[in-house]
């Protein structure tokens, strides 16, 4: 990974030299620590700042409500886990956990907690102790995934339940979601996004996950996994549904040309796994739909971050496996699902009540990896920058 954050930073840092960083929760899991935080638009700040006072905001947001309204914006931001030290060095540099403090928002005697969720709240608890005088107050990770889950996909909730929410982190969980607070994680693999960084890293050499991702797109996986033509010498295999181009063994031709070793490219080794990968993915996830009679899976976990072929493979999977009959859906900001939920269960806002709309973007079940279908789908409500303008309750 080049550097340590990804660009919303920087366009956050634009946006936080004018304006107020309210409030902050932490997703620490096995490969990257995440950040959600909210900032105070700039003409919502207090008397003397030059944009409309605190008072007189509230008076225009307000409405009937006896508490006062901050409207602004959710900020994302990742950091990688083995550099947990540069995430709080962050959150140190722009002071974000003293943000109740900052320029006339009242102050409360929870200042120094924040959100936390994923293992590194407690693997790190002490670290954020000792550095910053931060105490991480731990929220469930699965709990965290769901309410974050169901807040970013704020959709008729009565289409919505239920779902399967797989979350593809360094491993991956499918939980069965049948309403707020309401699900099972009734499944799991550790064959995830760990295992694509990491054999991917061990096979190529590459030296960071957007390298490897920008390979695998570079690359023709035929040349590595044999196909039901190989083994039928060009025929496919129709009595059990199988065309001639179907996988019929990831990674199996590298054992059954006569090539050196050298001769294998990085990137067709590359999108190999990435097919691989997301394949398992999407057959196991259908599996546990089936299982539990769920039409709808929502993919979610940096492992997607948003990248067009992944999610086209794991559509390409879900729609194979399940014969039309069920549906991949993604949805943005999915690498937050934890942060988000851990940012909700504050009681420093009512943020909860406050939903932002946010797309819901689902795949066309192409049976072709057309990338070039889904590059329209990625707009949804976000800032240029990945941030989400949005209203919290200060009282
Ligand atoms: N820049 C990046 N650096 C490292 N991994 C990345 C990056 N971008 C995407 N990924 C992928 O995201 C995965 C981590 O996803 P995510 O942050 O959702 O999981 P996690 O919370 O770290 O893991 P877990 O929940 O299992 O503890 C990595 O394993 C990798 O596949
Ligand atoms: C252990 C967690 C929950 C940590 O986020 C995740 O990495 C995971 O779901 N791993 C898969 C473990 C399994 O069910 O096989």
């Amino acid at each position: 990974m080049d550097s340590n954050i990804v660009g919303a930073t920087e366009c956050s840092d634009r946006h936080e030299s004018a304006s107020q960083i309210y409030d902050l929760a932490l997703d620490i899991g096995g490969s990257l620590a995440k950040l959600v935080y909210f900032t105070k638009d700039n003409n919502h700040c207090v008397d003397g700042e030059g944009g409309v006072s605190h008072k007189a905001a509230l008076e225009m947001c307000n409405g009937s409500r006896s508490y006062p309204v901050l409207k602004g914006r959710l900020n994302f931001v990742k950091f990688e886990t083995s550099k947990i030290v540069d995430c709080l060095e962050f959150i140190q540099s722009k002071k974000i956990h003293f943000g109740n403090q900052h320029q006339g928002v009242p102050a409360n005697s929870s200042n120094n907690d924040i959100k936390a969720t994923g293992g590194g709240a407690y693997k790190y608890a002490d670290l954020f102790k000792e550095r910053l005088g931060i105490s991480l107050d731990k929220e469930d990770e699965m709990d965290s995934l769901v309410a974050g889950a169901n807040f970013l996909l704020k959709i008729d909730h009565n289409d919505l339940y239920p779902y399967l929410l797989v979350n593809i982190g360094s491993g991956v969980s499918m939980i069965k979601v049948e309403g707020d607070g309401k699900f099972q994680r009734v499944s799991g693999t550790s064959v995830g996004g760990g295992t694509f960084w990491g054999l991917g890293r061990l096979l190529t050499k590459c030296t960071s996950f957007d390298e490897l991702l920008e390979l695998s797109h570079r690359g023709n996986n035929r040349v590595i996994d044999m196909l039901v033509r190989d083994i039928y010498g060009g025929l496919e295999y129709s009595k059990i549904g199988l065309t001639s181009t179907a996988i019929a063994s990831s990674f199996g031709k590298a054992v059954s040309d006569s090539k050196e070793l050298e001769e294998y490219k990085p990137e067709d080794i590359a999108r190999s796994l990435l097919r691989m990968i997301s394949n398992n993915i999407g057959q196991i996830s259908y599996l546990n739909a089936l299982r539990y009679g769920l039409k709808r899976i929502f993919f979610g976990g940096f492992f997607i971050g948003g990248h067009a072929y992944t999610m086209d493979t794991i559509s390409v999977a879900v729609n194979f496996w399940s014969k039309g009959e069920a549906k991949a859906m993604f949805l943005q900001h999915e690498g937050f699902l934890g942060a988000m939920g851990a940012f909700m269960s504050s009681e420093k806002h009512g943020l909860k009540e406050l939903m932002v709309n946010q797309a819901v973007q689902q795949f066309p079940n192409s049976v072709c990896g057309a990338v070039n279908k889904i590059h329209g789908l990625l707009n949804g409500e976000s800032n240029d920058d990945g941030s989400i303008d949005c209203s919290v309750y200060t009282g």
